[in-house]
Protein backbone atom coordinates (compact mmCIF):
# COMPACT_ATOMS: atom_id res chain seq x y z
CA UNK A 1 0.00 0.00 0.00
CA UNK A 2 1.36 3.47 -0.85
CA UNK A 3 2.07 5.71 2.21
CA UNK A 4 0.13 8.66 2.93
CA UNK A 5 1.61 12.29 2.81
CA UNK A 6 0.83 14.31 5.62
CA UNK A 7 -1.22 16.19 3.91
CA UNK A 8 -2.56 13.24 2.54
CA UNK A 9 -6.68 12.97 2.05
CA UNK A 10 -8.35 9.82 2.74
CA UNK A 11 -11.90 8.82 1.80
CA UNK A 12 -13.99 6.25 2.69
CA UNK A 13 -17.94 5.31 2.41
CA UNK A 14 -20.30 3.93 4.58
CA UNK A 15 -24.14 2.99 3.72
CA UNK A 16 -27.24 3.29 5.90
CA UNK A 17 -29.58 0.92 6.33
CA UNK A 18 -32.81 -0.15 6.67
CA UNK A 19 -33.66 -3.20 9.09
CA UNK A 20 -35.73 -5.63 7.03
CA UNK A 21 -36.92 -7.85 10.29
CA UNK A 22 -36.24 -6.88 13.70
CA UNK A 23 -37.65 -8.80 16.60
CA UNK A 24 -37.04 -7.53 20.11
CA UNK A 25 -36.44 -10.32 22.70
CA UNK A 26 -36.13 -9.49 26.19
CA UNK A 27 -33.98 -6.02 27.86
CA UNK A 28 -30.59 -7.73 29.42
CA UNK A 29 -28.75 -6.20 32.58
CA UNK A 30 -26.65 -3.78 30.67
CA UNK A 31 -29.81 -1.90 29.11
CA UNK A 32 -29.62 -3.32 25.92
CA UNK A 33 -32.19 -6.01 24.53
CA UNK A 34 -31.51 -9.43 22.74
CA UNK A 35 -32.71 -8.60 19.19
CA UNK A 36 -32.93 -11.04 15.73
CA UNK A 37 -32.70 -8.56 12.77
CA UNK A 38 -31.91 -9.04 9.01
CA UNK A 39 -30.19 -6.05 7.87
CA UNK A 40 -29.89 -4.38 4.14
CA UNK A 41 -27.56 -1.79 3.49
CA UNK A 42 -29.18 0.47 1.12
CA UNK A 43 -27.50 3.44 -0.93
CA UNK A 44 -27.63 6.06 0.85
CA UNK A 45 -23.90 6.59 1.66
CA UNK A 46 -22.28 9.19 4.41
CA UNK A 47 -18.72 10.41 3.12
CA UNK A 48 -16.04 10.88 5.43
CA UNK A 49 -12.39 12.06 4.61
CA UNK A 50 -9.89 12.67 6.70
CA UNK A 51 -6.25 14.48 6.92
CA UNK A 52 -3.71 14.74 9.73
CA UNK A 53 -4.49 17.16 12.26
CA UNK A 54 -2.79 17.82 15.90
CA UNK A 55 -6.47 17.23 17.77
CA UNK A 56 -9.46 15.61 16.67
CA UNK A 57 -12.11 17.55 15.22
CA UNK A 58 -15.22 16.82 13.06
CA UNK A 59 -16.84 19.51 10.15
CA UNK A 60 -20.08 18.60 8.63
CA UNK A 61 -22.07 18.95 4.85
CA UNK A 62 -25.21 17.16 3.25
CA UNK A 63 -28.14 16.71 1.79
CA UNK A 64 -29.79 16.19 5.29
CA UNK A 65 -30.86 18.36 8.11
CA UNK A 66 -27.58 18.38 10.33
CA UNK A 67 -29.01 21.17 13.27
CA UNK A 68 -28.56 17.67 15.49
CA UNK A 69 -25.62 16.18 14.76
CA UNK A 70 -22.88 17.67 17.57
CA UNK A 71 -19.44 18.36 16.42
CA UNK A 72 -18.00 18.21 19.74
CA UNK A 73 -16.34 15.31 21.26
CA UNK A 74 -19.60 13.48 21.71
CA UNK A 75 -19.68 12.80 17.60
CA UNK A 76 -19.51 9.25 17.14
CA UNK A 77 -16.87 9.60 14.47
CA UNK A 78 -14.89 11.56 16.84
CA UNK A 79 -15.17 8.83 19.33
CA UNK A 80 -14.68 6.16 16.43
CA UNK A 81 -10.84 8.05 15.62
CA UNK A 82 -9.90 8.47 19.34
CA UNK A 83 -10.87 4.67 20.23
CA UNK A 84 -8.79 3.40 17.07
CA UNK A 85 -5.81 5.80 18.17
CA UNK A 86 -5.98 4.97 22.13
CA UNK A 87 -6.28 0.99 20.73
CA UNK A 88 -3.19 1.70 18.20
CA UNK A 89 -1.22 4.01 20.63
CA UNK A 90 -1.20 6.33 17.52
CA UNK A 91 0.08 9.89 18.96
CA UNK A 92 -1.84 12.37 16.58
CA UNK A 93 -5.20 13.62 15.77
CA UNK A 94 -7.40 13.90 13.05
CA UNK A 95 -9.75 16.47 10.80
CA UNK A 96 -13.25 14.59 9.66
CA UNK A 97 -14.98 15.63 7.47
CA UNK A 98 -18.50 14.28 6.72
CA UNK A 99 -21.03 14.75 4.30
CA UNK A 100 -24.55 13.32 5.87
CA UNK A 101 -27.26 11.92 3.44
CA UNK A 102 -28.44 9.55 5.95
CA UNK A 103 -31.57 11.02 7.64
CA UNK A 104 -30.09 12.35 11.05
CA UNK A 105 -31.80 10.09 14.11
CA UNK A 106 -34.01 8.58 11.22
CA UNK A 107 -33.63 4.82 12.70
CA UNK A 108 -31.01 4.19 8.98
CA UNK A 109 -27.75 4.17 11.28
CA UNK A 110 -26.24 7.24 9.73
CA UNK A 111 -24.28 7.57 12.76
CA UNK A 112 -23.56 4.22 12.44
CA UNK A 113 -21.76 4.94 9.23
CA UNK A 114 -19.85 7.62 10.12
CA UNK A 115 -17.98 5.61 12.71
CA UNK A 116 -17.52 2.84 10.29
CA UNK A 117 -16.03 4.84 7.41
CA UNK A 118 -13.90 7.29 10.30
CA UNK A 119 -12.43 4.03 11.13
CA UNK A 120 -11.66 2.67 8.02
CA UNK A 121 -10.42 5.73 6.62
CA UNK A 122 -8.09 6.36 10.06
CA UNK A 123 -6.67 3.27 9.66
CA UNK A 124 -5.27 3.74 6.02
CA UNK A 125 -4.32 7.75 7.19
CA UNK A 126 -2.54 6.24 9.90
CA UNK A 127 -0.89 3.33 8.37
CA UNK A 128 -2.39 1.02 11.92
CA UNK A 129 -3.53 -1.69 9.28
CA UNK A 130 -5.75 -3.39 12.02
CA UNK A 131 -6.80 -6.73 10.94
CA UNK A 132 -10.66 -6.90 9.81
CA UNK A 133 -11.44 -8.54 12.94
CA UNK A 134 -10.16 -6.28 15.01
CA UNK A 135 -12.02 -3.44 13.66
CA UNK A 136 -15.21 -5.07 14.00
CA UNK A 137 -14.41 -5.17 17.87
CA UNK A 138 -13.87 -1.49 17.76
CA UNK A 139 -16.78 -1.10 15.69
CA UNK A 140 -18.70 -3.70 18.73
CA UNK A 141 -18.03 -1.09 20.89
CA UNK A 142 -19.05 1.92 19.12
CA UNK A 143 -22.45 0.60 18.84
CA UNK A 144 -24.75 -2.09 17.91
CA UNK A 145 -25.17 -0.99 14.08
CA UNK A 146 -21.65 -0.35 13.56
CA UNK A 147 -20.31 -3.59 12.63
CA UNK A 148 -23.01 -4.02 9.99
CA UNK A 149 -22.40 -0.55 8.47
CA UNK A 150 -18.44 -1.93 8.48
CA UNK A 151 -19.86 -5.24 6.19
CA UNK A 152 -22.82 -4.22 4.42
CA UNK A 153 -25.00 -6.26 2.19
CA UNK A 154 -27.13 -8.41 3.64
CA UNK A 155 -26.59 -9.88 7.29
CA UNK A 156 -28.42 -11.01 9.82
CA UNK A 157 -27.17 -9.63 13.03
CA UNK A 158 -28.04 -11.51 16.83
CA UNK A 159 -27.27 -10.60 20.32
CA UNK A 160 -26.90 -6.54 20.54
CA UNK A 161 -27.52 -6.95 16.69
CA UNK A 162 -23.51 -6.81 16.52
CA UNK A 163 -23.22 -10.89 15.79
CA UNK A 164 -23.35 -10.96 12.36
CA UNK A 165 -23.70 -13.67 9.71
CA UNK A 166 -23.57 -13.25 6.09
CA UNK A 167 -27.08 -13.53 4.37
CA UNK A 168 -27.70 -14.53 0.74
CA UNK A 169 -29.28 -12.30 -0.88
CA UNK A 170 -29.87 -12.08 -4.89
CA UNK A 171 -30.55 -9.24 -7.18
CA UNK A 172 -31.49 -5.64 -6.19
CA UNK A 173 -34.84 -4.33 -4.02
CA UNK A 174 -36.29 -0.75 -4.77
CA UNK A 175 -36.94 1.51 -1.44
CA UNK A 176 -38.77 4.75 -1.48
CA UNK A 177 -37.63 6.42 2.05
CA UNK A 178 -40.42 9.13 3.71
CA UNK A 179 -38.10 11.05 5.47
CA UNK A 180 -39.43 12.79 8.82
CA UNK A 181 -38.16 16.49 9.54
CA UNK A 182 -37.73 14.88 13.38
CA UNK A 183 -35.59 12.87 14.69
CA UNK A 184 -36.51 9.82 17.31
CA UNK A 185 -34.14 8.91 19.86
CA UNK A 186 -33.28 5.09 19.74
CA UNK A 187 -33.22 4.25 23.55
CA UNK A 188 -36.54 5.86 23.46
CA UNK A 189 -38.20 3.65 21.72
CA UNK A 190 -37.01 0.71 23.11
CA UNK A 191 -38.23 1.81 26.17
CA UNK A 192 -41.82 2.57 24.85
CA UNK A 193 -41.82 -1.03 23.65
CA UNK A 194 -40.74 -2.43 27.61
CA UNK A 195 -43.53 0.16 28.74
CA UNK A 196 -45.79 -1.50 25.70
CA UNK A 197 -45.09 -5.13 27.17
CA UNK A 198 -45.59 -3.82 31.04
CA UNK A 199 -48.62 -2.55 30.38
CA UNK A 200 -50.41 -5.33 28.80
CA UNK A 201 -48.94 -8.08 30.98
CA UNK A 202 -46.59 -9.47 27.81
CA UNK A 203 -49.78 -10.70 26.19
CA UNK A 204 -49.64 -8.35 23.41
CA UNK A 205 -46.06 -8.07 22.50
CA UNK A 206 -44.65 -10.89 24.20
CA UNK A 207 -40.85 -10.59 24.23
CA UNK A 208 -39.13 -13.60 22.35
CA UNK A 209 -37.05 -15.19 24.80
CA UNK A 210 -34.54 -16.75 21.78
CA UNK A 211 -35.72 -14.09 18.79
CA UNK A 212 -34.94 -15.38 15.32
CA UNK A 213 -35.53 -14.38 12.06
CA UNK A 214 -38.40 -15.72 10.07
CA UNK A 215 -37.13 -18.24 7.47
CA UNK A 216 -39.38 -16.46 4.90
CA UNK A 217 -37.40 -13.39 5.31
CA UNK A 218 -34.32 -15.18 4.40
CA UNK A 219 -36.07 -17.32 1.63
CA UNK A 220 -37.52 -13.91 0.23
CA UNK A 221 -34.01 -12.49 0.18
CA UNK A 222 -32.45 -15.20 -1.51
CA UNK A 223 -34.72 -15.07 -4.47
CA UNK A 224 -35.03 -11.42 -4.34
CA UNK A 225 -38.17 -11.38 -4.47
CA UNK A 226 -40.13 -7.93 -3.52
CA UNK A 227 -43.45 -9.27 -3.42
CA UNK A 228 -42.44 -12.20 -1.44
CA UNK A 229 -39.93 -9.62 0.88
CA UNK A 230 -43.43 -7.58 1.65
CA UNK A 231 -45.54 -10.32 3.18
CA UNK A 232 -42.73 -10.83 6.05
CA UNK A 233 -41.47 -7.32 6.12
CA UNK A 234 -41.56 -7.03 10.32
CA UNK A 235 -40.40 -4.99 12.92
CA UNK A 236 -40.96 -5.04 16.62
CA UNK A 237 -40.19 -1.35 16.79
CA UNK A 238 -42.75 -0.05 14.84
CA UNK A 239 -45.82 -0.28 16.90
CA UNK A 240 -43.91 1.81 19.92
CA UNK A 241 -42.62 4.65 17.38
CA UNK A 242 -45.67 5.11 15.99
CA UNK A 243 -46.88 5.82 19.90
CA UNK A 244 -44.40 8.09 20.32
CA UNK A 245 -45.37 9.24 17.02
CA UNK A 246 -48.80 9.05 15.74
CA UNK A 247 -48.31 11.16 12.26
CA UNK A 248 -46.40 7.92 10.99
CA UNK A 249 -49.41 5.82 10.51
CA UNK A 250 -50.77 8.61 8.47
CA UNK A 251 -47.08 8.57 5.99
CA UNK A 252 -47.59 4.42 5.94
CA UNK A 253 -51.15 4.42 4.75
CA UNK A 254 -50.35 7.20 2.26
CA UNK A 255 -47.66 5.20 0.55
CA UNK A 256 -49.42 1.83 0.71
CA UNK A 257 -52.05 3.70 -0.94
CA UNK A 258 -49.92 4.78 -3.60
CA UNK A 259 -48.71 1.50 -4.77
CA UNK A 260 -45.96 0.68 -2.25
CA UNK A 261 -46.18 -3.21 -1.90
CA UNK A 262 -45.58 -2.41 1.64
CA UNK A 263 -44.59 0.19 4.29
CA UNK A 264 -42.31 -0.69 7.25
CA UNK A 265 -40.54 1.81 10.34
CA UNK A 266 -36.92 1.55 9.56
CA UNK A 267 -35.11 0.48 13.02
CA UNK A 268 -36.39 3.09 15.59
CA UNK A 269 -37.52 5.19 12.91
CA UNK A 270 -39.61 7.81 12.20
CA UNK A 271 -38.03 7.06 8.55
CA UNK A 272 -40.81 4.93 7.15
CA UNK A 273 -39.26 2.54 3.73
CA UNK A 274 -41.26 1.49 1.51
CA UNK A 275 -41.06 -1.98 -0.43
CA UNK A 276 -41.58 -0.91 -4.40
CA UNK A 277 -41.84 -4.05 -7.05
CA UNK A 278 -39.71 -2.49 -9.44
CA UNK A 279 -37.92 1.10 -10.41
CA UNK A 280 -40.75 2.03 -12.20
CA UNK A 281 -43.43 1.82 -9.02
CA UNK A 282 -40.21 3.58 -7.10
CA UNK A 283 -40.10 6.69 -9.23
CA UNK A 284 -44.47 6.70 -8.74
CA UNK A 285 -44.55 6.20 -5.48
CA UNK A 286 -41.48 9.42 -4.91
CA UNK A 287 -43.58 11.76 -7.11
CA UNK A 288 -46.77 10.96 -4.76
CA UNK A 289 -44.99 11.43 -1.65
CA UNK A 290 -43.15 14.83 -2.99
CA UNK A 291 -47.02 15.64 -4.15
CA UNK A 292 -48.27 15.66 -0.11
CA UNK A 293 -44.90 17.60 0.70
CA UNK A 294 -43.09 14.94 2.37
CA UNK A 295 -39.26 14.66 1.54
CA UNK A 296 -39.31 11.11 -0.31
CA UNK A 297 -35.81 9.44 -1.25
CA UNK A 298 -35.18 6.05 -3.47
CA UNK A 299 -32.43 3.79 -2.60
CA UNK A 300 -31.63 0.27 -3.64
CA UNK A 301 -29.95 -2.01 -1.44
CA UNK A 302 -28.00 -4.50 -0.86
CA UNK A 303 -25.29 -2.55 -1.49
CA UNK A 304 -21.50 -2.82 -0.10
CA UNK A 305 -20.39 -2.11 3.34
CA UNK A 306 -17.57 0.64 4.42
CA UNK A 307 -14.90 1.09 2.05
CA UNK A 308 -12.33 3.50 0.84
CA UNK A 309 -12.76 5.28 -2.41
CA UNK A 310 -10.21 6.72 -4.93
CA UNK A 311 -10.82 10.19 -5.28
C1 LIG B 1 -32.75 0.07 16.29
C2 LIG B 1 -31.47 -0.41 15.64
O1 LIG B 1 -30.95 0.64 14.81
C3 LIG B 1 -31.79 -1.58 14.72
O2 LIG B 1 -30.70 -1.93 13.89
C4 LIG B 1 -30.43 -0.83 16.66
O3 LIG B 1 -30.97 -1.83 17.53
C5 LIG B 1 -29.87 0.32 17.47
O4 LIG B 1 -28.52 0.39 17.20
P1 LIG B 1 -27.60 1.63 17.68
O5 LIG B 1 -28.30 2.91 17.44
O6 LIG B 1 -26.24 1.40 17.07
O7 LIG B 1 -27.58 1.37 19.23
P2 LIG B 1 -26.51 1.79 20.34
O8 LIG B 1 -25.99 3.15 20.05
O9 LIG B 1 -25.53 0.68 20.55
O10 LIG B 1 -27.48 1.84 21.61
C6 LIG B 1 -28.32 2.91 21.90
C7 LIG B 1 -29.36 2.44 22.89
O11 LIG B 1 -30.37 1.68 22.20
C8 LIG B 1 -30.87 0.65 23.03
N1 LIG B 1 -30.60 -0.67 22.41
C9 LIG B 1 -29.79 -0.79 21.33
C10 LIG B 1 -29.57 -2.03 20.76
C11 LIG B 1 -30.18 -3.16 21.35
N2 LIG B 1 -29.98 -4.40 20.87
N3 LIG B 1 -30.97 -3.01 22.43
C12 LIG B 1 -31.21 -1.78 22.96
O12 LIG B 1 -31.96 -1.67 23.93
C13 LIG B 1 -30.15 0.80 24.37
O13 LIG B 1 -30.94 1.63 25.18
C14 LIG B 1 -28.86 1.52 23.98
O14 LIG B 1 -28.31 2.24 25.04
N1 LIG C 1 -21.93 11.54 13.25
C1 LIG C 1 -23.18 11.61 13.73
N2 LIG C 1 -24.23 11.63 12.88
C2 LIG C 1 -25.48 11.67 13.36
N3 LIG C 1 -25.80 11.73 14.65
C3 LIG C 1 -24.81 11.71 15.54
C4 LIG C 1 -23.47 11.65 15.12
N4 LIG C 1 -22.70 11.62 16.21
C5 LIG C 1 -23.54 11.67 17.25
N5 LIG C 1 -24.81 11.72 16.87
C6 LIG C 1 -26.01 11.73 17.79
O1 LIG C 1 -26.62 10.45 17.67
C7 LIG C 1 -28.03 10.56 17.50
C8 LIG C 1 -28.51 9.41 16.60
O2 LIG C 1 -27.97 9.60 15.33
P1 LIG C 1 -28.18 8.64 14.07
O3 LIG C 1 -28.39 9.53 12.88
O4 LIG C 1 -27.08 7.66 13.97
O5 LIG C 1 -29.53 7.90 14.45
P2 LIG C 1 -30.21 6.61 13.90
O6 LIG C 1 -30.00 6.52 12.42
O7 LIG C 1 -31.62 6.64 14.38
O8 LIG C 1 -29.41 5.45 14.58
P3 LIG C 1 -29.70 3.88 14.55
O9 LIG C 1 -30.53 3.56 13.35
O10 LIG C 1 -28.31 3.30 14.48
O11 LIG C 1 -30.41 3.64 15.85
C9 LIG C 1 -28.25 11.94 16.89
O12 LIG C 1 -29.48 12.49 17.31
C10 LIG C 1 -27.07 12.76 17.41
O13 LIG C 1 -27.40 13.44 18.59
Amino acid sequence: MTVPAASAVVHARAPGKINVFLKVGALLDDGYHDVAIAYQAVSLFEEVRVRHADDFSVSLTGSVELGRVPTDPSNIAIRAARLLARTTRYLGGVHIDIEKNVPVAGGMGGGSADAAATLIACDALWRTDLPREQLLALARQLGADVPFAITGGTAIGTGRGDELSPALAKGQFHWVLAVADFGLSTPTVYTELDRHRERHARDIYPADPTPTVDAHVLQALRAGDPHMLAECLHNDLQAPALHLEPSLAETLELGEANGALVGIVSGSGPTVAFLAADLDSALDLQVALSAARLKAVRATGPVHGARLVTD
